[in-house]
């Protein structure tokens, strides 16, 4: 916790293919790790490989993210700890279903765990981050923030609100040294689906991407330096073009007067 020149990365979701893959790459990038999960046993078997042999030092910080005494334990590492100068929240899940549905409690330990826990363990890394003028946070959004589906509604506006957050802490913090980046992934082979109410051979192969792929054109996305990363997209202009229509209709959006066509 010195914060000596040491450079420790937290990722959280790391049991899964998707969030392994980014600890690993992280490691061969030299970072030492904290990883978040809720399951010793699981992360420990996910990343046997790094905690073996890859010579970094790795950590691993049992908690369930759901959870707000345990979210707060992480909370308080990501301030406490100075070595720390990234965070990857890829921890998060779905449960597709129409709306009259939907569990109660299902419903709120998924937003917990996508819109709650990747807020405030951003909001607690990037204190430290801005205060040392460095650091790195990594937000996985999804292609279901566009991908509106009738089953999607929680998860889908809950993957609206890491994109929305995220851009907003890009604005908010530009300038200060601290990188942030948001993730859009489409559907990616991981036990994601596994019990979500949507089977993932639903998916054409064409599009599903392996999670391996998917951190690696990520993190050559973060290289590159682009605010927004979205793996499958061929095209960057068309994520441009997106962002343009936005900006010409954000400042039309607030007037005194309703529109015409609202006034008779
Ligand atoms: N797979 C896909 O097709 C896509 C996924 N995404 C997003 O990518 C990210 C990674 O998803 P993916 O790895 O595929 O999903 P998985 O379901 O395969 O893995 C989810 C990970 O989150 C962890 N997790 C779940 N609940 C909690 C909790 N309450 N507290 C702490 N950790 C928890 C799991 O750990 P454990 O259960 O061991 O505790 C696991 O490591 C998510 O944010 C997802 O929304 C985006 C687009 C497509
Ligand atoms: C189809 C997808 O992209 C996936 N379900 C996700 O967005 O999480």
């Amino acid at each position: 916790m010195s914060g000596n020149g040491s450079k420790t990365a937290v990722v959280t979701g790391v049991s899964s293919r998707f969030g392994a893959a980014y600890a690993r790459r992280l490691a061969e990038r030299g970072h030492d790790l904290i990883l978040v999960g809720r399951n010793e046993g699981r992360i420990k078997s996910a990343m046997a490989d790094v905690i073996e042999h890859s010579g970094v030092d790795v950590q691993i910080l049992v908690a369930d993210l759901g959870n707000a005494a345990q979210l707060a334990k992480v909370e308080e590492r990501l301030r406490a700890d100075e070595s720390v100068d990234m965070l990857v929240n890829a921890a998060g899940a779905a449960k597709f279903a129409p709306s009259p549905g939907f569990d109660p409690k299902a419903t709120d330990e998924q937003i917990a765990l996508n819109v709650t826990a990747p807020t405030r363990l951003s909001v607690a890394a990037l204190s430290g981050m801005a205060r040392r003028g460095r650091g790195t946070i990594i937000n996985v959004s999804s292609a279901m923030a566009f991908w509106i589906q009738p089953v999607s509604s929680v998860y889908s506006a809950t993957k609206s609100y890491v994109l929305t957050f995220t851009q907003a802490l890009q604005q908010e913090l530009a300038g200060s040294g601290v990188t942030i980046q948001a993730v859009i992934p489409g559907a990616m082979s991981t036990g994601f689906w596994d019990g979500s109410g949507v089977e993932l051979s639903t998916f054409p192969d064409e599009n599903v991407m392996s999670p391996e792929d998917a951190v690696d054109a990520a993190l050559a996305g973060l290289d590159a330096g682009e605010a927004v990363t979205i793996p499958s997209l061929v095209n960057i202009s068309d994520w441009q073009a997106f962002e343009r229509a936005r900006d010409t209709l954000s400042p039309i959006l607030s007037r005194a007067v309703p529109a015409d066509r609202y006034v008779h």
